[in-house]
């Protein structure tokens, strides 16, 4: 399989290009990322990539010959690079986030209509596509919840796609068993924010920003005389990479587009 990755000098691009690079059954054949068209991405990601420079555009991936694209950018390019994909045939991973939903569904009808599939996930860590699973089991049984998501102070968007995602699918989980919106008795808000923002389904969603951390997320789900967490922690972007690979891997045999790792690991 032959791979681009787009975002190839980010934090997560760098860490993409070294783990495709390190896969016998890969080949890393396009890095893009316009601030650094031109630089060897051995000086980018570090890896021995003889011959291979960044590139300044997506049109990299039909000189190379890409078969999928792997996008870690920022919203609107990721929006640009997937038309782009479902228009020239190229399947695509993608792991950015903050793409709002309409336009998701604008890409869904997108790759129904092309040749390329697409795998878009706000988080690659099996552990925390285990959390949000482990969340929607929980959600019918407990009166109130709340998420809490902790981030490196380099992160653009707020709140996390991930937080995103629990929240839509703690939601469902709780109208499919007949529960409203978590119960929310603050009548005197003293600081304005202080009780984080409100997602769809009501629930509740606090980001914090601090150096130091990189990607963990607390959803506190709160019933009469107790309380349940649900903790996910990615210590390194290593933790996206196992699967990163395995959409790379499936999204030639997945029709359309595929929302989330679930679907990937049977959930
Ligand atoms: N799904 C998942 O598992 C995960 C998702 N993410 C998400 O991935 C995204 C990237 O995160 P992160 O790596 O930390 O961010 P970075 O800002 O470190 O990396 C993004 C890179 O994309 C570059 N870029 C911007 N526009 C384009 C374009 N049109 N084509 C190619 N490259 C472009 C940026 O360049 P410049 O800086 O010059 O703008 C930057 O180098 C975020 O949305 C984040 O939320 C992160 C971790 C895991
Ligand atoms: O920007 C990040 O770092 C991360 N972004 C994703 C998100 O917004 O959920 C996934 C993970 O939390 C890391």
């Amino acid at each position: 399989m032959r791979v681009g990755v787009l975002g190839a000098g980010g934090r997560v691009g760098r860490e993409v290009c070294r783990a495709v690079a390190d896969a016998p059954d890969l080949e890393l054949v396009a890095a893009v990322d316009p601030g650094m068209a031109g630089i060897d991405l051995r000086q980018v990601a570090g890896i021995d990539a003889p011959g291979l420079q960044v590139a300044s555009t997506i049109d990299e991936l039909v000189r190379a010959e890409a078969e999928v694209a792997v996008d870690f950018t920022v919203a609107p390019a990721a929006l640009a690079n997937l038309r782009w994909c479902a228009q020239h045939g190229v399947h695509a991973v993608v792991g950015t986030t903050g793409i709002p939903d309409e336009a998701v569904e604008e890409l869904r009808g997108r790759f129904e209509q092309s040749s390329a599939n697409c795998v878009l996930a706000a988080n690659f860590a099996i552990g925390a596509a285990l959390m949000t699973r482990f969340c929607e089991l929980a959600a019918p049984f407990m009166d109130g919840v709340e998420i809490i998501e902790l981030h490196h102070d380099g992160k653009r968007d707020a709140p996390s796609g991930t937080a995103l995602q629990t929240a839509a699918r703690v939601a469902a989980a709780r109208e499919a068993a007949g529960l409203g919106w978590p119960p929310d008795p603050t009548e005197d808000l003293v600081l304005p924010g202080a009780r984080g923002g409100r997602a769809p389904g009501g629930i509740r969603v606090h980001a914090v920003r601090l150096p130091g951390l990189v990607a963990h997320q607390e959803v506190v789900f709160g019933a009469v005389g107790q309380s349940l967490t649900i903790r996910h922690d990615a210590y390194d972007r290593s933790s996206f990479m196992p699967g990163v690979l395995l959409a790379v891997r499936q999204v030639a045999s997945r029709p359309g587009l595929t929302l989330g790792l679930g679907p990937l690991l049977g959930f």
